[in-house]
């Protein structure tokens, strides 16, 4: 089992309910076991060409065996499952699923780039991230001194992801 860690976006519709089904969906995913769950919250719309509803952002601990182009398979799936229509670069959208990590794997190509190029400038990972990871994790990433927390008025704590999203 190799452990993979996704993040999750949604700032359309209800956001709650879209967090809802996308972990309900990963929760089914065959081979998989969501391991942890990050607290939810709530960060401003982070470098976007419109006025956009704040995001609420989750990161998602995952076991799996299946292979990275199968688990970006299954994120793009979720994405359509709810709906997710593709128009104006990072346009308001109903989810998102970013495959930020995935244990003793690297590639830099354009349908996949792991580790997510974004994850030390975005401070609506980071934070998340980091509940996860509070010390030394096994993707050799060093989240707590990366200069996305620098953005970190924007981000507020929802709450406990079992109480939120229960
Ligand atoms: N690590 C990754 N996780 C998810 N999608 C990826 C990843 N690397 C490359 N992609 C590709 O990116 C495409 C998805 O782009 P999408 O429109 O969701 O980007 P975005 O989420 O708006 O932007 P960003 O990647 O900056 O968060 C997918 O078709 C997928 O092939
Ligand atoms: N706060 C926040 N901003 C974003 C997000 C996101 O998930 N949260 N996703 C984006 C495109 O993937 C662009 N900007």
């Amino acid at each position: 089992m190799k452990r993979v860690v996704l993040g999750l976006g949604t700032n359309l519709g209800d956001r709650r309910e879209n967090l809802r089904a996308a972990l309900a969906a990963l929760s089914h995913l065959p081979k998989t076991e969501v391991e942890s769950v990050s607290s939810v919250w709530q960060t401003a719309p982070f470098d976007v060409p419109d006025e956009q509803q704040d995001y609420w952002n989750i990161c998602v601990l995952l076991k799996t065996e299946l292979s990275p182009s199968a688990v970006l398979g299954a994120c793009l799936g979720i994405e359509a499952a709810m709906g997710r229509v593709r128009e104006i670069y990072h346009g308001a959208r109903c989810m998102d699923l970013d495959v930020l990590l995935y244990e003793g794997f690297t590639q830099r190509e354009k349908e996949l780039n792991v580790p997510h190029p974004g994850i030390l400038e975005r401070a609506f990972v980071l934070f998340p991230l980091l509940e996860l990871f509070p010390e030394k994790n096994a993707f050799g990433f060093d989240f707590a001194d990366a200069p996305g927390f620098k953005d970190g008025d924007d981000v507020q704590r929802v709450g406990a992801a079992k109480e939120i999203l229960n």
